[in-house]
C-alpha cells in the first residue's frame, strides 16, 4: 500500500462544480475573476446548484425561495438565549444551531432529489439569520427579521447590524461570499461529501463541514489573520515578528495552499477590496500592516497569501466581529458545500479509503491479573 500524507495529489471523485486547474479557479467553468466583478452571490448560488447562470426569471425566483426561507425557527433563537455566549466560539453555536435546525425539518431524512434541493435552500437561506441572530444575542439584543426584498448580502449585514448597510458594504460583502463560495474538495467539502456518501442526511453533511471548516489550517485562518495583525499593531514591528515565527517554525495565517503553487486567485480581489477599505474608514494601517507582512513572506520563502488573508482586514473595516469571520465564510461556503452534497447523492458510492497499518505486530491477549 502506498499511502500519502494529507492525501496530497490524490484525485478523490470527478466533480463539475468547480475547478482548480493551473492555479485558476472556475465554477462551473465560470472564471472566478468574472464572476468577482459582475456576479451576484445569488447568481452563483444558481450557478453551482445547476451549473448554469440564470436567466432573469430563474434569479427572481431563486431570490425569493431563499428570501422566503430565511427566517429561523423560534426553537434555534432560545437555544442561542439559554446559555452563556460570551464562552462559546461561533462556529461552535452555528455547528450546534445547524443540527438543532434539521430536528425542524419534516424533510430532514427524506431522501429524494426534490426534497435535498429544498433543504439546500433552506439551509443556504437561514444559515446568514443564524450568524446575525447569534451574534446579535450574545450582545444583548434581538434577533431582526430578513427582509423580503434585500439580497442575502444586504440582508446579512442588516440583520447583523439593524442598520441599513451603505452600497460600498453590500457590494464588497457580495463579492466577498462569491469569493468564497465553491473550491473544488477542500477539507470541508470532502468532510461533507464523505458524511453523505454513507447516505446520512444534508444537515448532518452542512454540520460535519461546519466542524471542519473551523479549524485555523482552513477556514479558521481568516480570524487568525486578524489575531495577528493586531498582535503586530504597527508596521515596524512586522518584519520582527515574522522572523521570530520563522525562527520557532510557526506559520504565517492566511499563507500557502495545499493546491495553488503561483497563488490563490481570490486573494487580489480581496487584497483591492481591503485597501479601499480600511482607507474609507480612516484605518489603513491594517492594510498597510498586511501588504507588509506579505512583502516579507513572500520575499523570503515564496509562500503567497490565500484567500484568509486580505479577507480578514476588510471584514474588520465592515465593523464586523473578528470571531464571525470563519461562520462568514460558512455563510457563502454552505452553497459549495450543498452543490457538491447533491452531486454526491446523484452518483453515490461510500468513500472508504485505507490506512496502511503502523501499530504492534500480533499480540496474544493476556488477562489482566497477569499483566504487568
Ligand atoms: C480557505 C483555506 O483553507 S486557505 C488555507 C488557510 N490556512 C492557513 O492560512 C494556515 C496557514 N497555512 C498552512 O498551514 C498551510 O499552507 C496549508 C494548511 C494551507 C497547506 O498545507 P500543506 O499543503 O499541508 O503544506 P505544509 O503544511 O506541509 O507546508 C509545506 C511547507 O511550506 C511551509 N508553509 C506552508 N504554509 C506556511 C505558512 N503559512 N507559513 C510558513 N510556512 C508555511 C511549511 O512549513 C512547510 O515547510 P517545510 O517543507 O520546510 O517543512
Ligand atoms: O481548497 C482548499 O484547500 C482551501 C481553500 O482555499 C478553500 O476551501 O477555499
Amino acid at each position: 500500500m502506498t499511502t500519502t500524507r494529507g492525501l496530497e495529489g490524490v484525485v478523490a471523485t470527478t466533480s463539475s462544480v468547480s475547478s482548480i486547474i493551473d492555479d485558476t479557479l472556475t465554477y462551473a467553468g465560470y472564471n472566478i475573476d468574472d464572476l468577482a466583478e459582475n456576479a451576484s452571490f445569488e447568481e452563483v448560488v444558481y450557478l453551482l446548484w445547476h451549473r448554469k447562470l440564470p436567466t432573469k426569471d430563474q434569479l427572481a425566483e431563486i431570490k425569493k425561495e431563499l428570501a422566503e426561507n430565511a427566517e429561523i425557527p423560534q426553537e434555534v433563537v432560545d437555544h442561542f438565549k439559554s446559555y452563556d455566549l460570551k464562552s462559546v466560539h461561533p462556529m461552535a453555536a452555528l455547528r450546534t444551531a445547524v443540527s438543532l435546525l434539521g430536528l425542524f425539518d419534516s424533510e430532514a431524512d427524506v431522501m429524494d432529489p426534490e426534497a435535498n434541493y429544498r433543504k439546500a435552500i433552506r439551509l443556504q437561506a437561514k444559515l446568514p439569520t443564524i450568524v446575525s441572530a447569534f451574534a446579535r444575542i450574545r450582545k444583548g439584543l434581538e434577533p431582526i427579521k430578513p427582509k423580503s426584498d434585500a439580497s442575502l448580502a444586504a440582508n446579512f449585514l442588516y440583520t447583523l447590524t439593524g442598520e441599513e448597510p451603505s452600497s460600498v458594504a453590500v457590494e464588497a460583502f457580495n463579492k466577498a461570499l462569491v469569493l468564497h463560495a465553491d473550491h473544488e474538495l477542500n477539507a470541508s467539502t470532502f468532510t461533507a461529501r464523505v458524511c453523505v456518501a454513507t447516505l446520512s442526511d444534508v444537515y448532518s453533511g452542512v454540520t460535519a463541514a461546519i466542524g471542519a471548516l473551523k479549524g485555523p489550517l482552513h477556514g479558521g485562518a481568516n480570524e487568525a489573520v486578524m489575531k495577528m495583525l493586531k498582535e503586530i499593531g504597527d508596521v515596524d514591528n512586522v518584519e520582527s515578528y515574522v522572523h521570530e515565527k520563522f525562527a520557532r517554525k510557526e506559520k504565517i495565517m492566511g499563507f500557502g495552499h495545499r493546491v495553488y503553487r503561483q497563488g490563490d486567485p481570490r486573494a487580489k480581489h480581496l487584497k483591492e477590496m481591503s485597501e479601499k477599505l480600511t482607507n474609507l474608514t480612516g484605518e489603513p494601517k491594517w492594510f498597510e500592516i498586511s501588504t507588509k507582512i506579505e512583502e516579507v513572506v513572500t520575499s523570503e520563502k515564496s509562500i503567497p497569501p490565500n484567500v484568509d488573508f486580505y479577507s480578514a482586514s476588510m471584514y474588520h473595516s465592515l465593523g464586523i466581529d473578528h470571531d464571525l469571520f470563519t461562520p462568514i465564510f460558512a455563510v457563502s461556503r454552505v452553497s459549495g458545500w450543498l452543490a457538491h452534497i447533491l452531486e454526491q447523492y446523484e452518483n453515490n458510492r461510500l468513500i472508504r479509503p485505507r490506512a496502511d497499518y503502523t501499530g504492534p505486530d500480533m499480540q496474544k491477549y493476556v488477562p489482566i491479573e497477569q499483566r504487568g
